[in-house]
């Protein structure tokens, strides 16, 4: 675990999961107070009616894409290995990311695919989704998200091998900035037997092809 923890109280982890739809009221308050400020340094007024409730939503919203600081990947994998004796690639594509740049606080989103080779344990597959989502509902830059589940899937199941290729698009690239609405990252992390490249091949061919 690391240090955020105070967002919650003790006794809301088990497993690594949270419950996140209790909030730390004292929390709120505080951010939602600054975003009062900054409501009226964008201009606006912060007491018309729209807005009244607004530093609070924005408060609870941030606090929920910001809920993997209060995950522990780790926990989430081991909470669901079961020893197997497969040892074919496991293949998890297409899991929807929503992520925030450290940079500008906006969102970058779209795609994972995550794949491991067996060696004597197997994880319930939802755990992939899951540590993907709680490394994800942080600050992130893209390249250390795709490192991040790597690692965290390579260092709690030893596996023969991991891989890890995220899509996204940056709103800090398409809404701002540069503006180029179309453009999209690809990152890609590779442990063990998939620094061969017959077997980082196979991956590539099995997450590009339309098999359903
Ligand atoms: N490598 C990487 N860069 C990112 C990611 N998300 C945002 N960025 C970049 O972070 C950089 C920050 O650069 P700066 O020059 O300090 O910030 P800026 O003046 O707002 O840059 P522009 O976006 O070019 O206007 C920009 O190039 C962003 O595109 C990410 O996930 N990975
Ligand atoms: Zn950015």
């Amino acid at each position: 675990m690391n240090n955020h923890t105070d967002h919650l109280d003790d006794n809301e982890t088990e497993n690594g999961y949270i419950k996140i739809d209790r909030y730390n009221e004292g929390k709120i308050a505080s951010v939602a107070h600054h975003y009062s400020d900054i409501l009226t340094q964008l201009g606006e007024d912060p007491s018309r009616e729209g807005l009244i409730k607004t530093p609070e939503r924005v408060a609870k919203a941030l606090q929920y894409l910001t809920h993997g600081y209060d995950l522990d990947p780790a926990a989430i994998l081991k909470g669901a290995m079961f020893k197997e004796d497969y040892s074919q690639m496991v293949v998890v594509k297409d899991i929807e990311v929503f992520s925030m740049c450290e940079h500008h606080m906006l969102p970058f989103f779209g795609k994972a695919h995550v794949a491991y080779i067996p060696n004597g344990h197997i994880v319930g597959l939802s755990k992939i989704p899951r540590i993907v989502d709680a490394f994800a509902r942080r600050l992130q830059v893209q390249e250390r998200l795709t490192n991040e589940i790597r690692d965290c899937i390579q260092e709690t199941l030893n596996p023969a091998g991991v891989a890890v290729v995220i899509e996204c698009k940056h709103l800090c690239m398409a809404m701002r900035g540069i503006q180029k609405q179309n453009s999209v990252t690809t990152t890609s992390a590779f442990t063990g037997e998939f620094a061969k490249d017959k077997t980082r091949a196979e991956f590539l061919r099995l997450i590009t092809a339309n098999l359903h």
